[in-house]
């Protein structure tokens, strides 16, 4: 070997070190093609990144309503393995969308301090179902991973515009909660004194105040927490999003610390897609473990999505009074979405 082609292959094993050691799997030589949503805002610039970095995707196309041929150039310089193109305005979006294996949607409007998540239906709301009527014709087979708020409703309108387009497939989409499990580890490391890269904690329920629910007495590594400590880190976690809209004062809601968990679960929903077993992450998806029609928890993927979706386990008592309290709240912002659909 030559020292530049000993250099090169160096180059390409530190690479792979360096993502794998980020939870990204290794590289593949399947094809697949991931198209970003709303690629040129807040979360759809360091999303746009991280799936670049991400060795599964063979092809990543970005688009944005404006912005994205700059956000696509400068992504294409970093040297792995995919090809990125950019596509800007509605006329570009089904050669955006054609042949996508996944499509990530943080398309819409964040919020300001004082708003609620559901403070942005009337704008996020119309955004995501033009957007899935264009994946019902030209990419009806690829999951769907929803970041747009309010999640809650965002979801149902996704799946009412796809059983009115006939190509409804349940496995396939996603509500992505993963940044409230993202935040539930972060702060449970810090109270339980724990490492945080061993930490797992499941979040089930929602995507909006006190429908989140983490369920502390299941993480792992267990920890000796007293009830006033619980109540607290539950707290936090719901309000987690409130937090970063009030630092961020008026200049949006999380961008970076969604690019991470959006990246985190695309990479989980890809090793399923290409066959690698056991992958388990929690989401908002088309559920039957409580009455309601759409509920997150920790759900099996696999190569048409999702494989299984897995029960509760064992709830303390705080936790069962935390699950009966956000249903009623859950269950009208599902049912918002779905009569937006069918009134307009
Ligand atoms: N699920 C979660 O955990 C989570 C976390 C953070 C933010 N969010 C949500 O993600 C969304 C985006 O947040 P952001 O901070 O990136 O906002 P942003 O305003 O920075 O970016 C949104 C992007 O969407 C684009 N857009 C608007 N209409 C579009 C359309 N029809 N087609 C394609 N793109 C379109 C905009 O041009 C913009 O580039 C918000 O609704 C926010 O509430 C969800
Ligand atoms: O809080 C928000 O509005 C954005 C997002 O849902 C979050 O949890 O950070």
């Amino acid at each position: 070997m030559t020292a530049a082609l000993l250099r090169s292959a160096l180059r390409r094993r530190e690479a792979a070190s360096w993502m794998s050691s980020r939870g990204f799997a290794s590289a593949s030589g399947q094809q697949r093609k991931v198209a970003i949503l709303g690629a040129a805002g807040g979360i759809g610039q360091p999303l746009s990144l991280l799936m670049k970095l991400n060795p599964m995707v063979s092809h990543l196309s970005l688009y944005d309503i404006a912005g994205t041929p700059g956000v696509a150039a400068d992504v294409s310089h970093i040297n792995t393995r995919s090809e990125v193109k950019g596509y800007a305005g509605e006329d570009q979006l089904g050669a955006a969308l054609e042949g996508s294996d996944m499509v990530i949607i943080p398309a819409g409007v964040p919020r300001k301090p004082g708003m609620t998540r559901d403070d942005l239906f009337k704008i996020n709301a119309g955004i995501v179902k033009s957007l899935c009527e264009a994946i019902s014709k030209y990419c009806p087979n690829a999951l769907v991973n929803m970041i747009s708020n309010p999640v809650n409703s965002t979801v149902p309108i996704a799946a009412e515009i796809f059983k009115i387009k006939g190509v409804y497939d349940p496995r396939r989409l996603f509500g992505v909660t993963t940044l409230d499990v993202v935040r539930a580890k972060t702060f449970y490391a810090g109270k339980a004194n724990a490492n945080v890269a061993d930490v797992n904690v499941p979040v089930i329920g929602g995507h909006a105040g006190i429908t989140i629910l983490p369920l502390f007495s299941l993480a792992t590594p267990s920890a000796n927490l007293s009830a006033e400590e619980i109540t607290a880190l539950t707290k936090r976690t719901q309000d987690g999003g409130t937090e970063v809209v009030e630092a961020k004062a008026g200049k949006g809601s999380a961008t970076l610390s969604m690019a991470y968990a959006g990246a985190i679960f695309a990479d989980a929903c890809l090793k399923g897609l290409n066959g690698i077993p056991d992958v388990v992450e929690c989401s908002f998806v088309q559920s039957t473990v409580t009455e309601l029609p759409f509920f997150a928890s920790k759900v099996r993927l696999g190569k048409n999505g999702v494989e299984e979706v897995l029960g509760l386990g064992h709830m303390t008592d705080f936790e069962k009074q935390g699950l009966e309290a956000l249903k009623p709240e859950l269950k009208s912002s599902i049912e918002k979405g779905i009569a937006f659909v069918h009134d307009n």
